[in-house]
């Protein structure tokens, strides 16, 4: 479905991402790893448009959208939870929801996508009229996944959605993402939990200072003596 080649993205003279390459096939749930500051935000904010690249191609379905702007790439079927959640703070969760689903123009498909979030989260269908900021973190977060979702992504990118949660919410977050994955959507998941995300992703690579260092399953990852070193906390 998505298909890096050669990836550069740098911050003025800064090279934050030194030639990436990898995939993500329709229906997988990948995830790329890595310390902070290695680029994973950045490699996201690129798939989805919001950072050029400096060097590299994108293919997206096929197709070249290296240069495509951000909202088109959403058209084509991209959508991102970005990382600080950047919701509507002062909106309600159904006007945040009804935002994420500005792409379609028929509004029963807006109705019908509500719908079925609220069935995904009913914890927000209680609180559909509540103002966003004054929902908890967790919930934030549930909000900041289901209004990606109301676009009918056909590639979900995910940054760092377990970030400052209670284990509680980090918990939920990771069944969630493990449902979406069952329910068929394709998933790139970039994660400082490295262990949670192997333990829901079907393969994954580990990006140090720039590059990707590593690249295999999920399971072979989370038996690699190097990664469980650095990543997983030595278990
Ligand atoms: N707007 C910016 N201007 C300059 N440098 C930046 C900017 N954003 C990120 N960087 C630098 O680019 C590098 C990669 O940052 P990025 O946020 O992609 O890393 P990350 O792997 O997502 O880290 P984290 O897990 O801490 O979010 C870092 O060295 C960071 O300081």
């Amino acid at each position: 479905m998505i298909e890096v080649k050669d990836l550069h993205v740098s911050y003025g003279e800064f090279l934050a991402v030194k030639g990436v390459s990898f995939t993500v096939n329709e229906g997988e749930l990948v995830t790329i790893i890595g310390a902070n500051g290695a680029g994973k935000s950045t490699i996201l904010m690129a798939l989805m448009g919001l950072r050029s690249c400096r060097k590299g191609q994108i293919l997206f379905d096929q197709t070249d959208i290296t240069t495509l702007p951000a909202h088109l790439r959403a058209r084509q079927g991209m959508a991102i939870v970005p990382e600080g959640r950047r919701l509507l703070p002062d909106l309600t969760v159904e006007e945040n929801l009804r935002i994420g689903g500005y792409i379609h123009t028929d509004q029963a498909i807006v109705t019908e996508e509500l719908e079925r979030n609220f069935t995904l989260f009913p914890r927000l269908k209680e609180r559909a009229r509540q103002i966003s900021k004054t929902l908890s973190g967790g919930e934030q977060q549930m909000l900041a996944i289901a209004r990606a979702l109301m676009s009918k992504p056909k590639l979900l990118l995910m940054d760092e959605v377990s970030l400052g949660l209670m284990p509680k919410f980090v918990d939920e977050t990771f069944r969630i993402i493990a449902e979406l994955h069952q329910k068929g959507v394709t998933i790139l998941l970039v994660e400082q939990n490295a262990k949670k995300a192997l333990a829901v992703a079907d393969r994954g690579y580990v990006l140090e200072t720039g590059h990707i260092i590593h690249s295999a399953t999920a399971r072979e990852l989370l038996n690699n003596s190097e990664v469980k070193k650095a990543y997983l906390g030595g278990v």
